[in-house]
């Protein structure tokens, strides 16, 4: 009976299908008008030799509708067949018949990830909703550092108190800081209202202060430095004296993991991390499948696993399932969200591609076959061991893992010692990559810094599909960004890593068509080249206005039917835009904070993450990778949560934004008294409105160069610079357009 019902369903978005649909064709048929003038329009002044009308700015205006268009093209395949899915985990098999899981966990910088929120996470893991003895978890500490060794062991001692304590009460939220905070014994649910659990609960509230304050008093007595200079420790955390009185807690395995790291060895940061924790889990646990999370991301519905296994354990889905993606949402969101911390738009796209074979990978929150990621379908043991050995380098021990269903025996050798951990030191070792596919063809691939889009992407490329799973209520929760300066350094390495795919011939648009279906491609190659529309948003911020300046209009007048065609274009993106807004149960006040920051980020981050992409290419700077700092400061978390801008922001990212307001604002307020005095308001409308445009809806930067007072405007030194900036640019742009 059991078996005959499906354990999951999937349904096609069938309103959102019919809109998209209807504006793929109105809008793309309004683009090609749209590229039918302007090719027109530049034809008849080459050959009349038109004199009067410069070229330059008409090209360049052309050239970036191009680029636009062609993003817009890309972007489509996102609308083709959005669908949604849903889980049925109660129809599951029973317990013993459930494969196990291991549990990836990196952390590597104990300043700033601190150490009470990785606990966090890692005890929101071990509390997983999932037979003990087949959940194994693994925390990879990058920087090495005594202070999360310690750490840990800690985290055990509180962990004989908090897993019971679930397990009995059926707690929802098990990561403890989440749990105290929110309190979801306020459910008038019978069981949270007993004496009984009161009084365990004030002791488990007791236990978790106490752990709390011992991890300070680590953190203060121990350095919390991260080196890059040390051999490798791994540990299997065992019980010390934990204090629980009877102690028959079954627990899930604990492996602490720190691999070696040499000052002059790439250590390809997380993608490196990951894989030392693949070969060193393939000798101890070795379980068929994995769940990645970042450090900051603790689970927050103890039941992800068995959400995954509703798909992995369908028959009806093909074996090529390789991974099931939930989406990343945070639990420090504010209600207006001024910098899209959530990354709104950036969701729905993977529920697309969910319909196109498969979302990409997004670094945390998902649950990975580790056939996979080894790339073995059809490993026996008759396979050839030297070729075995190219592939996954030295370690015997290692390559006996590979066969399907292999189990270690290492978690019945009593004391965990000897030749295994010799062996596992080997595999943790920081040039037991040299030489193998590691990084390459197998495991976490490590040619772009985004090791989880290209991963994901070669992944697909190889013949596997994907799921994506977004419940009701979020299976994971992590820390966004919340300040203007780490926004934009984390957008940054993110186009950086995007640009070396784009540029390389892993290109979406050469490598994917001929090893994936076309849209699903055009997904990734939107992805990858998205970067590209800040040469148009920069010669729109510039160059319309530079010519209203100097009376040269560059789109059709009012009275041209052609000018239809270009407010259709506007219109149409942003009431797209809108209805994208809306359906997701956001208000109009997202709308105009997405325009925002989406001009913010293509005049910052996608040219800063261009110019470093390709100096990284050519090998004029090295990758880097430093973490999103996630610790909290308090004045800018304020700012954040009461919806006001923080502008300490490092100069090269405030400049570029300050000089284009402030060229805007000239170029509208000349503009506006000069049309009025010659009449060509007819001509010039378009010119007026898109400076009018970027002036209102980055109001915010008027008031943080112009208005504001307090510690967040923008610093008067970097306005006065930017006022120069764009008196040069006004001044440079006189020239050209003169002569
Ligand atoms: O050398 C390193 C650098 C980072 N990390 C870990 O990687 C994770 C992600 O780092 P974070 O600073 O949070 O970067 P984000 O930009 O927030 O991460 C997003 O982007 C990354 C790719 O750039 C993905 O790996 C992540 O999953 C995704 O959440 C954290 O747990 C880090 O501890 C390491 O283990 N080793
Ligand atoms: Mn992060």
């Amino acid at each position: 009976m059991e078996n005959s019902l499906c354990l999951n369903l999937s349904r096609v978005k069938k309103s959102n299908l019919i809109i998209n649909k209807l504006h793929i064709f109105t809008h793309g048929f309004a683009l090609l008008a749209l590229i039918y003038y302007r090719t027109n329009f530049l034809f008849q002044i080459i050959k009349i030799e038109d004199k009067n009308t410069p070229l330059l700015p008409l090209a360049l205006v052309f050239f970036s509708e191009l680029i636009l268009s062609f993003v817009w093209l890309l972007n489509q395949a996102f609308q083709w067949n959005p669908i949604s899915r849903k889980v049925f985990p109660e129809r599951l098999p029973v317990n013993d018949k459930l494969p196990s899981i291991d549990v990836f966990i990196c952390t590597t910088n104990p300043i700033k990830e601190p150490s009470v929120d990785v606990m966090n996470t890692l005890i929101s893991a071990m509390a997983l909703d999932y037979p003990a003895d087949k959940l194994h978890v693994y925390l990879s500490d990058d920087g090495g550092s005594s202070v999360t060794f310690q750490a840990v062991k800690e985290a055990w001692k509180f962990l004989k108190w908090w897993i019971p304590f679930c397990r009995k009460y059926e707690v929802k939220t098990r990561c403890p800081v989440a749990y105290f905070s929110a309190d979801e014994s306020k459910d008038d649910n019978e069981k949270f209202s007993s004496t009984e659990f009161i009084a365990e609960k004030k002791k488990i509230e007791e236990k978790y202060e106490e752990f709390k304050r011992k991890l300070l008093k680590i953190i203060e007595n121990t350095s919390s430095f991260a080196s890059r200079d040390h051999d490798p420790l791994i540990q299997v955390i065992k019980d010390g004296n934990s204090g629980v009185d009877s102690d028959e807690t079954e627990m899930p395995l604990l492996v602490y993991v720190s691999r070696e790291k040499r000052p002059f060895h790439p250590h390809h940061f997380k993608a490196g991390a990951l894989n030392v924790l693949l070969r060193v889990s393939g000798l101890i646990s070795n379980s068929p499948y994995i769940l990645v999370l970042d450090c900051d991301m603790y689970c927050n519905d103890p039941t992800s696993a068995r959400q995954a296994m509703c798909f992995f354990l369908d028959s009806k889905i093909s074996p090529k399932l390789g991974f099931v993606q939930f989406p990343q949402k945070f639990h420090n969101i504010s209600e207006n969200d001024i910098y899209d911390s959530q990354l709104r738009s950036v969701w729905p796209k993977l529920e697309s591609m969910d319909g196109l074979r498969g979302s990409i990978l997004a670094g945390t929150g998902f649950y990975i076959k580790r056939e996979a990621l080894y790339g073995t379908s059809n490993i026996q043991e008759d396979v050839d061991l030297v070729q075995l050995q190219k592939s996954f380098g030295p370690s015997n021990e290692f390559i006996k893992s590979l066969i399907l269903n292999y189990k270690p025996n290492a978690l019945k050798d009593e004391d965990f010692s000897g030749l295994l951990l010799k062996e596992i030191k080997i595999l943790a070792s920081s040039s037991y990559d040299n030489n193998t596919k590691w990084g390459k063809e197998v495991g976490f691939r490590y040619f772009s810094v985004l090791e989880d889009y290209f991963t994901g992407f070669n992944l697909h490329c190889n013949g596997w599909i994907s799921v994506y799973l977004d419940p009701a209520r979020p299976c994971f929760l992590g820390s966004a960004t919340t300040n203007l300066n780490e926004i934009l350094v984390q957008y940054t390495r993110w186009v950086a890593g995007l640009v070396e795919v784009a540029f390389s011939r892993f290109s979406p648009l050469i490598y994917g068509p001929l090893r994936m279906s076309t849209l699903q491609s055009m997904c990734y190659a939107e992805f990858a080249y998205e970067f590209l529309i800040f040469l148009p948003i920069y010669c729109l911020a510039i160059v319309p206005q530079l010519c209203l300046l100097h009376g040269i209009h560059l789109y059709p007048k009012a009275s041209n039917p052609f000018f239809i065609v270009f407010s259709f274009l506007f219109l149409s993106s942003q009431l797209k835009h809108m209805q994208e807004i809306f359906s997701t149960g956001h208000s109009i006040r997202t709308w105009a904070i997405e325009q925002r920051i989406w001009m913010l980020r293509s005049l910052t981050c996608y040219m800063y993450g261009t110019l470093n992409g390709i100096l990284e290419m050519i090998g004029l700077r090295e990758a880097s990778f430093s973490p999103t700092d996630k610790a909290v400061n308090d004045e800018r978390h304020k700012r954040y949560q009461m919806g006001i801008y923080d502008f300490q922001a490092s100069v090269l990212l405030l400049a570029p934004l300050c000089t284009l307001y402030i060229l805007n604002l000239v170029a509208f307020i000349i503009g506006v008294v000069k049309i009025f005095h010659i009449e060509q308001a007819s001509e010039m409308f378009i010119q007026l409105f898109i400076p009018l445009f970027g002036i209102l809806i980055n109001y915010p930067l008027f008031e943080g160069m112009f208005l504001r007072k307090d510690d967040g405007r923008v610093a008067p030194s970097i306005t006065l610079l930017s006022a120069a900036i764009c008196i040069i640019i006004l001044s440079f742009g006189s020239l050209v357009l003169i002569y």
